[in-house]
């Protein structure tokens, strides 16, 4: 059997707790494209020297040579059930209900204590893991802005009202207190808990399917113990022409490709707004990172064995034995566990 890559919980020290089960997640449905904005993911992760794994929650009709693929990238691969929405509401755009809501399944995957997910059409470019050492008890996201076509069915578009410049078209009173915080899905901090994961899936059964799916559904669930990150954890790319002064492009970490024509592995150029010298810039971005063989998993063996890393044993454990045994810190961090008096 494979080493364990930390001590279990349940085998450390009393008054000890193991800090090191964090890892991030994406998802990854069908066997299209996005396989390839996962596997960016993974050397991008790598390029900025996370100290944590990547696991792959994937539906099951991702295919073998997929799932193989990512493996290779030192992804750990985990099968997860369909989330299908409440029946008879959706005669249409079932598919785009059943793979973005089973991105609830990811709340199952409590042997990791606090995730951070990242959507596949994201690209980190520096280190986030401090994120991991936020405060428990929240959900952590950043704001979304509602310029978009895509919000054009909602009041806020009608009236021109975005969250991220609120002062620019005010709420009118006569339509009642401005909506909540609405945070883009694409990226949160998160605790596991097989509680919470029971009661979500409970929830949506209940809860009718609205245009962005699991976002709104989240936004929802999770809108009393939401708390806001800087932009710079998840830059949805229109706050470049819509919000501009609200964006400093030198100190974003985490570029998310999600405005229509805007996918590095689709881009073409054509779509509104995708001629910009900024998009062209982060789309070569995304694919220097990708086209990059130094950052591919199957280079680092070697640096394992001279550590001492059996690189034989299963692929999907090397990555945190690895960049643990590389970085400065130690392998495993200790906290002492407040007393249970
Ligand atoms: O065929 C697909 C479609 C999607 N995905 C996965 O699902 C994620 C979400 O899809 P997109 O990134 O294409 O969608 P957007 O970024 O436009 O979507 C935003 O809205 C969605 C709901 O409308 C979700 O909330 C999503 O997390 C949020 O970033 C992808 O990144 C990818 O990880 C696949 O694997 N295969
Ligand atoms: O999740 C959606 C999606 O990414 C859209 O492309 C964007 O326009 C929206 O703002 C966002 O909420
Ligand atoms: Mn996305």
């Amino acid at each position: 059997m494979a080493p364990e890559p930390f001590p279990a919980a349940d085998k450390l020290p009393a008054g000890l707790v193991s800090v090191s089960n964090r890892a991030y997640v994406t998802f990854l449905a069908g066997d299209g494209d996005y396989v390839k904005g996962v596997i960016g993911l993974a050397k991008g992760l790598r390029k900025a020297k996370t100290a944590y794994p990547l696991v792959v929650a994937v539906l099951p009709d991702v295919p073998a040579e997929h799932r193989r693929m990512l493996v290779d990238q030192g992804c750990i691969v985990r099968e997860i059930e369909p989330v299908y929405p409440p029946e008879n509401q959706t005669q249409f755009a079932m598919a785009y209900y059943v793979i973005n809501y089973s991105k609830l399944r990811i709340w199952e995957f409590v042997e990791y204590s606090k995730m951070i997910y990242l959507d596949g059409d994201i690209q980190v470019y520096d280190n986030i893991d401090h994120l991991f050492d936020l405060p428990d008890g929240h959900f952590y996201a950043v704001m979304d802005c509602f310029c978009e076509k895509t919000w054009s069915n909602t009041p806020q578009f009608k009236i021109g009202y975005c969250q991220q410049c609120p002062d620019r078209v005010r709420w009118p009173a006569e339509m009642g207190p401005p909506p909540a915080l609405y945070f883009n899905a694409g990226m949160f901090v998160y605790e596991p808990s097989i509680s919470t994961y029971h009661d979500l899936l409970k929830t949506l059964k209940v809860t009718p399917p609205t245009t962005f799916a699991e976002q709104d559904f989240l936004n929802m669930y999770f809108r009393d113990i939401y708390k806001p990150l800087p932009h710079v954890y998840n830059l949805v790319l229109a706050m470049l022409w819509r919000h501009p002064e609200n964006v400093e492009l030198d100190k974003v970490k985490v570029v998310h490709y999600c405005a229509a024509g805007s996918k590095p592995w689709r881009y073409t150029g054509k779509e509104e707004n995708m001629e910009r010298e900024d998009i062209k810039t982060l789309v070569k971005k995304w694919w220097d990172i990708y086209n990059d063989e130094s950052l591919d998993f199957k280079k680092y063996p070697a640096v394992a064995r001279s550590v001492g890393i059996n690189t034989e044993a299963e692929p999907v454990i090397l990555q945190p034995l690895l960049t643990a045994a590389l970085s400065e810190k130690p392998k495993v961090q200790y906290l002492t566990a407040p007393s249970a008096a």
